[in-house]
């Protein structure tokens, strides 16, 4: 087994997901504990995966484990698992607050630790994750590490001390994203748009955005000023935005989130 998923909800399924896609390790190379039978069986049927309710088979059957669960669930997960830690384990946490020092002094023994801050879009591949490490991780460790995060969407190593800022543009953003989607769609249904056809026009104009900011290089700021013609429909629309303190909204959410992270 190459690796172990304790947990396999919204985030285990969806880095688990790309893995399978990219082949980066086979159906019987992963294996994945649920706290439910209800939960083991969809992972099982869902994924393909090799699937327990026993958080210990998953550590004793792989080196490389992820802590899926919710972050209130660490320290009673890395209580029952410790017995089976060994210092040749590399433990993956991905849950905000959850540091470094703290998981490794929960796992009870000097080993390798690693975080991850993964967002949803990594089911579809688009994924974006922060990752960091502890000093007894190594080059070619972390090289192999990154052939993971990169297996479901893009990557970045960042110092531990950005771990909660990436979780706020980063773990949390889709959610803000999909708010944006839902409401512009909502304002082209009131239009008169159908639906389904809202939510194509909505999603697409933001992933097209995306591309051009990534691809273009150019500052959000300079792509904006190409759309908005003078005396034209969309500078009512910024006028408006900004009349509605949409850049604070913003930037008070991120900042609510990242805060958050630091107390969990
Ligand atoms: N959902 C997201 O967008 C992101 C989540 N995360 C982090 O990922 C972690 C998991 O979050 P989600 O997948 O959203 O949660 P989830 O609730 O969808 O999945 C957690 C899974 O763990 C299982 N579980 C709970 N206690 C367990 C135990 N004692 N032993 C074995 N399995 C157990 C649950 O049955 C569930 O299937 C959290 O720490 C979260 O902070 C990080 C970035 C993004
Ligand atoms: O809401 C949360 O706490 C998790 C971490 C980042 C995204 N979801």
């Amino acid at each position: 087994m190459k690796i172990g998923f304790i947990g396999c909800g919204n985030m285990g399924s969806a880095m688990i997901g790309g893995i399978l896609r990219q082949g980066i390790f086979s159906k019987d190379e992963i294996i994945v504990s649920n706290l439910t039978e209800e939960g083991r069986e969809r992972s099982e049927k869902n994924l393909g995966v090799v699937t327990t309710l026993d958080n210990n088979e998953v550590v004793r059957s792989a080196k490389t484990i992820v802590l899926a669960v919710k972050p209130q669930f660490y320290e009673e997960v890395l209580d029952e698992v410790h017995n089976s830690l060994t210092a040749d384990h590399t433990i993956i946490g991905i849950a905000p607050g959850k540091t470094l020092a703290w998981l490794e002094e929960k796992a009870g023994l000097p080993l390798k630790v690693v975080r991850f801050m993964p967002n949803t879009p990594a089911q579809v591949g688009e994924g974006m994750t922060a990752v960091c490490a502890n000093e007894r991780v190594s080059k070619e460790g972390l090289d192999e590490i990154l052939k993971i995060t990169d297996s479901f969407g893009c990557t970045e190593v960042i110092p531990e001390r950005l771990m909660d800022a990436a979780g706020a543009v980063g773990g949390c953003a889709p959610a803000y994203v999909f708010m944006f989607i839902e409401a512009m769609a909502d304002a082209a249904v009131s239009q008169g748009m159908p639906r389904k056809q809202a939510y194509k026009f909505a999603s697409q104009t933001v992933l097209g955005s995306a591309k051009m900011v990534l691809e273009t290089g150019r500052h959000p700021g300079d792509l904006k000023d190409m759309v908005c013609s003078p005396a034209g429909t969309t500078i009512e629309g910024v006028r408006t935005l900004e009349k509605n303190g949409f850049r604070s909204a913003v930037f008070e959410a991120l900042t609510a989130a990242a805060e958050k992270g630091k107390k969990l």
